[in-house]
């Protein structure tokens, strides 16, 4: 068992350490709590009832900029102020991601995404960086373009069928580009290609109900739940899937090698090194013992998920909102003829002009922000103004509320779908790149529909992502 987490559960006791604690909750509105499991029993439940019942909290405590839930024996701050957000984001005393990311160890491990030594992620960080610099991302736009084209053929065949998942497609077609580009592998003979990113969904759905389920956060009742067994499972192909291609990659290279010298033509500038040839290189041709073999693991498969699951979330949500206003869709589509024209193919030059395009893509990600909460631990105190925030407590930014804020209360930096500071995403121009690429060239060759009238009528649910409920409920046509 983890005794750490019983520990915790079962020893609740006012320590001086927790004195600063309790003191600043004092000061805070926020829901009554039990002793030893504070408010965490109205969270039980599945990923739409969980994410409805935070969102009643952030309505509820509307008026107030911080509230605060104890979650067992946690201190929680809540907040959709865009002013504490500014301070927290920046502040060095909140780098690190609350641990509740870490139950979702056994899918991601220490990925960048979820990695808690600091150190070790600033180091990483700075690591795989360069594998995004502009050079290496205009390098990518041959690749986004055949996989959009290839996308758009496979889209025929579902023409007019309003049962047609057209999210699963386009979180495939994503996965292929992220393996192309940030690996240069491709995937297209793997069967597993076309079921990663469900086993991604459904284990991340899980991991929600495992974080707001008190009693799963201890280990041995988790692992032995039915969920927490499927959860296992899912964890295991994904990750064996991982390794799968991380082999692919090793004897791709090997081959390569026998010809040339790759690093060296990459240290002459003639050839540039994805994200994996650098983990790679790093690791068994330098033998600085940089990463382990698992380290590898966890590092490609946060990007496989994180890289393919949210560009393609987003573009759904987007022709989701073009379905439900055509003349906006018109306008894109105008501006994407006036730009790029009719036949030819998109290119680098072309992005910048794509403005209106651009602007849509902006306002998908306020109204259906990837990440709809965010949450940090302390690992110092930080002031916000009114109020001090203790170290030893955590943070749960309320993302989507924040950006559906009424216009009136709309402050400098409320618009943060790529969270900012040191943590923010590293595949921020990635995407939009991508994003664009992909919505250019469906938008050009189908007309989109949507059955929701309204933004109102889709409900969402916080599967670690954003998820409408119901489904995107997207149909097409080819335009004439
Ligand atoms: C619409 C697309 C995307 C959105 C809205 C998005 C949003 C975010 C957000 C909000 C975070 C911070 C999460 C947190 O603090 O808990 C994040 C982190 C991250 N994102 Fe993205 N992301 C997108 C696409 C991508 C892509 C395409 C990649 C990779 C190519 C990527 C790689 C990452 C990584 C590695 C991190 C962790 C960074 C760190 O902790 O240092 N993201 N993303």
């Amino acid at each position: 068992m983890d005794t750490i987490k019983s520990n915790r559960l079962l020893t609740f006791f006012y320590t001086p350490k927790k004195r600063n604690l309790y003191k600043s909750a004092s000061k805070l509105p926020g829901p009554y709590g039990l002793p030893i499991v504070g408010s965490s029993l109205r969270f039980l439940g599945q990923a739409s009832d969980i994410y409805k019942c935070i969102d009643g909290l952030f309505l509820e405590y509307h008026s107030a900029n911080i509230f605060k839930v104890w979650f067992g024996t946690k201190l929680v701050y809540c907040t959709a102020d865009a002013k504490v957000f500014d301070i927290v984001f920046t502040s060095p005393h909140a780098l690190r991601k609350e641990p509740f990311y870490n139950l979702g160890d056994k899918l991601f491990g220490g990925g960048l995404f979820s990695q808690k030594s600091i150190p070790k992620w600033r180091r990483n960080r700075k690591f795989i960086t360069p594998a995004f610099n502009s050079q290496m991302l205009n390098s990518f736009m041959e690749v986004f373009v055949q996989r959009s084209n290839e996308l758009i053929e496979f889209m025929r065949q579902y023409e007019k069928k309003k049962d047609v998942d057209l999210y699963d497609f386009l979180s495939r077609y994503a996965l292929k580009t992220i393996c192309d580009t940030a690996m240069g592998v491709n995937i297209d003979t793997e069967p597993e290609g076309d079921s990663f990113n469900h086993w991604i969904e459904r284990a991340l759905e899980i991991l929600i109900e495992r974080i707001f389920n008190i009693y799963y956060q201890i280990d041995i009742i988790f692992c032995n739940s039915a969920l927490g067994k499927e959860f296992l499972d899912l964890c295991d192909k994904s990750r064996s899937f991982t390794r799968k291609i991380i082999v692919k990659k090793r004897q791709q290279m090997e081959e390569e090698k026998k010809n040339k010298d790759i690093y060296y033509e990459a240290a002459e500038g003639r050839k540039l090194l994805t994200f994996i040839d650098m983990l790679l290189k790093v690791t068994y041709e330098d033998n600085k013992s940089y990463f382990t073999d698992e380290e590898i693991v966890d590092e490609t498969i946060t990007l496989m998920g994180a890289g393919s699951d949210t560009t393609s979330n987003t573009n759904a949500f987007a022709l989701v909102l073009l379905g439900m206003h055509q003349d906006i869709q018109e306008k894109v589509l105008a501006e994407i003829l006036e730009v790029v024209g009719p036949e030819r193919n998109v290119c680098v030059d072309d992005l910048p002009h794509l403005k209106f395009l651009e602007r849509v893509i902006k306002e998908t990600l306020r109204v259906f922000p990837v990440g709809p909460i965010l949450a940090r631990t302390l690992d110092g105190d930080i002031n916000v103004g009114d109020h001090v925030l203790s170290k030893g407590g955590s943070i749960c930014f309320g993302v989507l509320r924040l950006h559906r804020k009424n216009a009136a209360k709309i402050q400098p930096g409320s618009y943060v779908p790529f969270s900012y500071g040191p943590r923010n995403c590293l595949g921020l121009r990635y995407a939009m790149m991508t994003m664009k690429v992909i919505l250019a060239t469906i938008l050009r060759r189908y007309k989109v529909f949507t059955d929701y009238k309204s933004i109102e009528e889709i409900d969402i649910k916080c599967s670690v992502m954003t998820r409408p409920i119901n489904g995107y409920k997207l149909y097409y046509e080819s335009r004439k």
